[in-house]
């Protein structure tokens, strides 16, 4: 980021200068519906239910400790959950609590960091393995939305910022333990598919997978605005990987685009969200969708999150499974290689699905836009 870029202290004064909205369809003060999860299962009940307003919840004490017949279940009720909504609640994780506010502590302590503690990490691009900055991407998006991030690679390799102290040792174990509990969720899912339990892995190369953690902050911003996009934190976007574990700091924001709406996600005490991601849609053909999310800015209070995102190699050329193909239509998505459409949605404009679209295959569309047409395979 240059230094007439906006840097992250520039947030609040860009929050003060966006001009009153002027229309009737005020996102800022608009209330989405609220969405619970359904009630958590009794114990030896599959885990949670998926009702056309309720958020799913998956048990993964269930999946991973259950007798032959709960675990069953309970991957049946993960797949309705890939396939309904893209996006669910799981319980039971076992990460600590504490690691989780040792992490967001670390984060918020980095965001308060004075700039010169921050700098070098402040020019980097998508591809940098340690990135802090505002908005989206400031190269293409200026400091649009009201949201701070730092992004650190966490796998195959661990990168930090040096400060503050406490940091690494902490993303280093949130890593760990979220990665396991990534894999052991795309184990179900690959046999929620029908596919083999390793078969998602395998195909992704998961041994190397790549591994990001993010630390969001999204400022309070009471002021209106006539651009939609103004009181915004992240605009609608699904992610770039295969699955997003997210949780925050007990101030809500996070919506999920489910059958046309917009819905707020509340999560259960103790639970994380899980994104589907783009990847995860690729492999599957196209029954499980990478969920439209966005985070709205609360007008009062800070919000924080923390986001651990599981992706493929980096080097794996991801393709829909040949036994997913649904005749006579074969397969939905043309082979990309992850790091290429990573990079490639991580240096534009924030636009939906509009990176997805680009590997899909157009079947009465012809389109002269491609990704990178030597990713392409
Ligand atoms: O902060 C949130 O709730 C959403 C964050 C998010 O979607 C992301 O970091 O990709
Ligand atoms: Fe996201």
């Amino acid at each position: 980021m240059s230094s007439t870029e906006p840097c992250m202290d520039d947030v609040q004064t860009v929050c003060q200068q966006i001009k009153p909205r002027q229309t009737t369809t005020d996102l800022s003060s608009a209330t989405p519906p609220r969405h619970m999860a359904s009630p958590p299962s009794s114990p030896g009940q599959p885990s949670g239910t998926c009702s056309e307003d309720a958020i799913p919840v998956v048990d993964l004490a269930v999946l991973v400790n259950g007798d032959a017949g709960e675990r069953s279940q309970a991957v049946q009720h993960l797949g309705r959950a890939c396939q309904d909504w893209g996006f669910f609640m799981v319980t039971n994780h076992g990460v600590p609590e504490a690691l989780q506010s040792a992490l967001m502590d670390a984060c918020s302590e980095l965001f308060s960091l004075p700039p010169e503690q921050k700098q070098e990490h402040m020019d980097a691009g998508p591809m940098d393995p340690v990135r802090v900055g505002t908005g989206f991407n400031s190269a293409v998006d200026g400091a649009r939305y009201w949201r701070d991030y730092v992004k650190m690679f966490a796998h195959p390799e661990l990168h930090c910022p040096a400060k503050p102290d406490s940091l690494r040792g902490v993303a280093a174990e949130y890593a760990a333990r979220t990665r396991g509990l990534l894999l052991e969720l795309t184990a179900a899912i690959s046999e929620s598919l029908g596919l083999h339990v390793g078969r998602i892995a395998e195909r992704l190369d998961l041994g190397s997978c790549f591994q990001i953690l993010v630390g969001n902050h999204y400022p309070p911003c009471a002021a209106d605005s006539d651009d939609d996009d103004g009181a915004i934190g992240l605009p609608a976007h699904s992610d770039h990987g295969l699955l997003t574990l997210l949780f925050q700091n007990g101030v809500d924001g996070l919506q999920v685009k489910h059958h046309g709406r917009w819905l707020l996600a509340k999560p259960l005490p103790g639970s994380f969200f899980v994104i589907a991601g783009d990847q995860l849609e690729i492999v599957s053909n196209g029954r499980y969708k990478g969920v439209l999310h966005r985070a709205l800015v609360d007008r009062a209070q800070a919000r924080m999150s923390c986001v651990s995102l599981l992706g493929p190699c980096l080097d794996a050329v991801v393709e829909p499974g040949p036994e997913l193909a649904v005749p006579p239509l074969g397969l939905e998505f043309r082979g990309v290689k992850y790091r290429d459409y990573m990079e490639h949605q991580q240096s534009n404009k924030l636009n939906e699905k509009g990176a997805l679209d680009l590997v899909r295959v157009q079947r009465h569309i012809h389109t002269t836009d491609t990704l990178c047409s030597s990713s392409i395979y």
